[in-house]
């Protein structure tokens, strides 16, 4: 196995890497280190499900898997990219895109009528969604702003837009008939352990098994709750008459990625409560199109467009007018008319909702501008924590970087655990019944009464994550000198069984002179907003899903964007996983790229990830070159951050590429100019010269390309060559690596 994998992705990271890999793996060559890849990218994870409809030459592995295996190994070190976690009009363009290169891949079959295309609809299933973060994640997540990051911030503050007390912006959220109030849990006692199963049971008392084999082990904690679909559906009507009578854009911010089978239905019931009239008026010919509005307006218009001129016409003028008659939409894409309500995966609650409070409680409306807006989250159990922040600015105005505190985060993830690791364990009921657990015994653990159509939903804590989670929050405040919070509420099921958890696991710890304490998740986002308000800084220990939302709320807030996030994964079982920054593959990166050939990707993400791996190496093989190595690429990246060598926004500036050529002229002259290692210092003295004195021609051939389209031959499968070829513009700099 290579000393270090770096994951193949997708969309701007990919692009990215392909312009600094060639520097890493010339970097670690010199230390005899070698570099491997794994190619975890939405088209890589497709190709390799379906090896029978391919030739050999495009048969591909299954990497992914081979992570999940390796990433249990002591000896793991793997910096993991973001990847797509892709929707279903996502995957179905990937397939698309395949298909058009020549690889026989089935289509998606939405209604599957054979056992192959069950079997084909299954496995798409799997690709889609979160599919890989919850693989790999075999510990838990330590994320914070680097200091160097944290400096520059306070010294160079971002844009922030201002807050006003006159603001209308406000989260609206269910409060009842929702998983948070529906929820029950129970810790698994000794006598309940073994493979339990989920039961529909109906009204004439027949019994329906949802899930036959969900193996629970004594000590883990499970809980269970619902949607309520009526309630949702009365809820959200009610929402979107509110923000027309407010005047405020209607949004909805949800994780449809992450939670896919549960928030597409949500997604699904918000586009036919906008679309009410449309949907009702037009039943008979949505029904013979197969309209599903889970799959969003977007899709909604594609079908369409496939009917006969007049009665497109006809449809297109009553969607036309639905969504003028309603509120202003909180837009994805003003110009192009792409709503929030378009594609259930363009808006995900932890990057949009932090963008929105950067903005001063603001949103894009169909008119291009700015307005305030409504947030809708419809589950309550977490929504309570933006209302705080939201509030918080509105009373006090704006936050300030240049002044703020940090909220690094320790979140509970490994082991698919909680919410994030539910999708298996999520059903829409089938008709009104009972849906129930039941254990290995034959007892019913959680049960609860549901009308058709309601989400019901499992998850699982397993106890050895929890136990990890309580030390590596203990580590870090004691490390980091921080107090640490943690976010659990008391009143809400499956929080309490975590807390008896916290309360039990402390006391294995040293934890003389640290202050930990519980919170509730709204009183613990107020308290620590308004510390970091005072320059104060609060450790938050939280479950999954408040470490997804807290670790780009707070770094956007603190930094500008998670991208300079350092994202640690200390492995449960010895290794490490190197995750890079907290955010997503921002596809209009690729978008600039392709139009003006100009990549505004910050890696600043990936050098963290690679000087912590680097470290890791060192530390856990006994390795003084990578030490060395890693100690010079932590000064490189203070340089980098100290010159302004980061990408710009726009054409002209520097962008990813050149901002390469920084990290590697500085990391190449720290490497010179230490002393702990002979070999490495003389390896890159000439090096470093080289790239010092090609500073102008160099930076004059990235930037001489800009302005003009780029092409990459493809989006979710580019040939790799192409893409080198636009990564990699200056001969000079390829001569030098090389
Ligand atoms: N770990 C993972 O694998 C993750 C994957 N995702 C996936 O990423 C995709 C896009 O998600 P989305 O919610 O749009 O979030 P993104 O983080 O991709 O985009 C939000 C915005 O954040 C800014 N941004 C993010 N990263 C960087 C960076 N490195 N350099 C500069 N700016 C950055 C960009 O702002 P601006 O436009 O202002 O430049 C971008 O448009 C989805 O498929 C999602 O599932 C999402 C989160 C994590
Ligand atoms: O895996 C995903 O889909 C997103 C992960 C994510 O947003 C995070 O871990 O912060
Ligand atoms: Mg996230």
């Amino acid at each position: 196995m290579a000393d270090i994998i770096y994951t193949k992705v997708d969309e701007a990271p990919e692009l990215a890497s392909a312009s600094f890999l060639p520097i890493i793996r010339a970097f670690t060559k010199a230390a005899g280190l070698t570099i491997g890849t794994r190619d975890i990218s939405l088209a890589g994870r497709i190709l390799a499900n379906f090896p029978e409809y391919l030739t050999d030459e495009q048969k591909q592995s299954d990497a992914l898997a081979e992570l999940g295996e390796m990433v249990k190994q002591p000896d793991a070190n793997v910096i993991k990219l973001p990847n797509i976690s892709a929707s279903q009009p996502q995957l179905n363009a990937a397939v698309k895109e395949l298909q058009d290169q020549g690889y026989k891949l089935p289509d998606y079959p939405a209604d599957p009528q054979n056992d192959e295309e069950k079997s084909v609809k299954a496995r798409y299933d799997a690709i889609k969604g979160s599919a890989v973060n919850p693989v790999l994640r075999e510990g838990n997540s330590d994320r914070r702003a680097p200091k160097a990051v944290k400096e520059y911030a306070k010294k160079n503050p971002h844009r922030m837009g201002e807050w006003l007390p006159s603001s209308k912006t406000h989260v609206a959220t269910m409060g009842q008939d929702d998983f948070r109030s529906n929820e029950k849990s129970v810790t698994i006692a000794a006598a309940s352990a073994g493979t339990a199963k989920i039961e529909f049971v109906g009204k004439d008392g027949a019994t329906t098994t949802l899930k036959g084999d969900w193996p629970l082990e004594e000590g883990d904690v499970i809980d269970a709750t619902y949607m309520s679909a009526k309630a949702l559906s009365a809820f959200l009507e009610q929402e979107i008459q509110d923000s027309k009578d407010q005047g405020v854009l209607f949004s909805l911010h949800m994780k449809a990625t992450m939670m896919k089978v549960s928030d597409p239905i949500i997604f699904g019931h918000c586009v036919k409560a906008f679309l009410k009239d449309v949907f009702d008026k037009h039943a008979a010919t949505f029904a013979d199109l197969s309209v599903n509005p889970d799959l969003g307006i977007g899709d909604l218009e594609a079908k369409v467009a496939t009917l006969p001129a007049d009665k497109a016409a006809e449809i297109q003028a009553d969607i036309k007018s639905a969504l003028s008659n309603g509120p202003d939409m909180y837009m994805v894409n003003s110009d192009k008319g792409i709503t929030n309500l378009h594609v259930s995966s363009d808006v995900i609650i932890d990057a949009s909702m932090p963008a929105l409070i950067r903005a001063g409680g603001k949103g894009w409306g169909p008119d291009g501008n700015e307005h305030d807006a409504k947030c809708v989250i419809p589950d309550s159990s977490y929504a309570g924590v933006y209302s705080a922040v939201i509030d918080f600015c509105r009373e006090n105005g704006a936050l300030d970087p240049a002044k703020m505190g940090t909220v690094p985060n320790v979140g509970l993830m490994a082991q698919k655990a909680e919410e994030y690791g539910s999708h298996p364990q999520t059903f829409k009921a089938p008709a009104d019944g009972t849906i129930r657990v039941v254990d290995a015994a034959g007892t019913p653990l959680i049960e609860h009464g549901v009308e058709e159509g309601d989400i019901w939903r499992a998850c699982r804590t397993k106890d050895a994550p929890i136990r990890d989670w309580v030390k590596l929050g203990v580590t870090r405040s004691r490390l980091s000198g921080m107090p640490g919070v943690f976010w659990l509420d008391k009143s809400r099921a499956h929080d309490a069984e975590l807390i008896k958890k916290v309360e039990a696991y402390l006391p294995d710890h040293d934890t003389s002179g640290l202050d930990l304490k519980v919170m509730a998740p709204t009183e613990a986002a107020k308290y620590s907003t308004e510390r970091i308000a005072r320059g104060e800084d609060t450790i938050a220990i939280t479950g999954n899903v408040l470490r997804d939302y807290l670790t780009d709320l707070y770094p956007i807030l603190e930094v500008g964007t998670s991208a300079k996030m350092l994202s640690i994964v200390p492995l449960m079982n010895g290794g490490g996983l190197f995750e890079t920054g907290a955010g997503g593959s921002a596809p209009k990166h690729v978008q600039q790229l392709q139009e003006e050939n100009y990549l505004r990707w910050d890696s600043l993400g990936e050098f963290c990830a690679l000087g912590a791996s680097l470290e890791h190496l060192a530390n856990a093989k006994g390795n003084d070159k990578a030490q060395v190595l890693a100690d010079a690429l932590d000064k490189a990246i203070e340089g980098l951050l100290d010159n302004d060598k980061s990408p710009a926004r726009r054409v002209g500036g520097l962008d990813n590429r050149g901002s390469h050529f920084y990290i590697a002229l500085y990391w190449a002259k720290a490497l010179s100019d230490q002393d702990q290692d002979a070999d490495l210092k003389s390896h890159f003295a000439p090096i470093a010269a080289a790239l010092s004195d090609g500073e102008a021609t160099i930076v004059s051939e990235l930037n001489g390309v800009q302005g003009s389209p780029a092409d990459t031959g493809g989006y979710y499968h580019a040939p790799q060559a192409k893409v080198d070829a636009v990564m990699r513009p200056s001969a000079t700099l390829n001569g030098i690596i090389g």
